[in-house]
């Protein structure tokens, strides 16, 4: 039994289908990279993964079960923009994390609780290199740093599965090889099972154990919104060497129009 299972799973917004007839089994663990061109769907995926929105049609299970019918701490996201709360330090911010999970209401922990809230929240700001900013706010640190504390702020609630959309796009390169470091080392150390959608192929091979492609395969010139996308590569990625790299590059760019960061394929990752 796998960890997540689709079956034929289609998501339609009214009329219009968005995906389409989506089929796959993903273990525990995995990483796995998602590429597709934009507007074919992959937040629409995501919101599924989230419970945010329900499928039209078809199966979604977890260990063989129903899909929660809602969102919850077992699934984090973390988004291209940063989305920390200006108003908070950064230990407040992955503090605050543990209080809505412990105390949905008032979002606030007292005494001990506090305290040992504070502890993880510390230990978590170490893990992604944050100690030393812990009493500085989101705007008195840099692009990555902010997105370090997202992911903090995402890992702190132990999800099992982490959804990370277009997490290093806004960041400079010289930054993002940094993240992509750190990633690795995260995902290795906690073992969850990642979704990250990219539009830097380079960096979905990086990361990922497995590279999905998300294209329209059925196109109507007279109907635009009469087909939704699909997946239509689905490739085991492992460190490799450079020759198989590139032939695995040029497959995907056979099936995805170029888009941003698609430019970066010379290079081994
Ligand atoms: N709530 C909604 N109601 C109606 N249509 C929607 C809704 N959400 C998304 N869509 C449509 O579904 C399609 C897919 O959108 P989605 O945002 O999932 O694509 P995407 O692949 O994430 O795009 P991008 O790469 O640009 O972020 C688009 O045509 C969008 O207009």
């Amino acid at each position: 039994m796998s960890f997540i299972s689709m079956k034929h799973l289609w998501k339609h917004y009214g009329h219009k289908p968005v995906l389409e007839n989506l089929t796959l089994d993903v273990a525990k663990g995995e990483f796995v990279s998602i590429v597709g061109a934009s507007g074919c769907g992959k937040s629409t995926f995501f919101r599924l993964l989230l419970a945010e929105e329900q499928p039209t049609r078809g199966q979604l299970l977890l260990n063989g079960k129903a899909w929660p019918s809602e969102p919850d701490a077992d699934r984090g996201v973390v988004f291209q923009r940063y989305s920390v709360f200006p108003h908070l330090t950064c230990l407040q911010n992955v503090r605050v994390a543990l209080e809505f999970r412990q105390s949905p209401l008032l979002a606030r922990l007292f005494g001990g609780a506090k305290k040992e809230a504070d502890e993880r929240a510390m230990a978590m700001l170490e893990a992604v290199g944050l100690a030393q900013a812990r009493d500085r706010y989101p705007h008195e640190i840099s692009g990555g740093m902010q997105q370090r504390l997202a992911l903090a702020q995402s890992l702190i609630r132990e999800p099992e599965i982490l959804l990370l959309d277009e997490p290093f796009g806004a960041l400079d390169p010289g930054i993002r090889a940094d993240m992509h470091e750190l990633m690795r080392g995260l995902w290795e150390k906690h073992k969850f099972t990642v979704f990250m959608v990219t539009h830097d192929l380079k960096e979905g091979f990086a990361l990922g154990t497995r590279l999905l492609v998300f294209d329209r395969v059925r196109v109507d010139p007279q109907a635009p919104d009469a087909y939704g996308a699909t997946i239509t590569y689905d490739l085991p990625v492992r460190r490799r060497d450079r020759q198989t790299y590139n032939e695995l590059s040029a497959e995907v760019r056979t099936r995805m129009p170029l888009s941003r960061g698609t430019d970066v394929l010379e290079e081994t990752p």
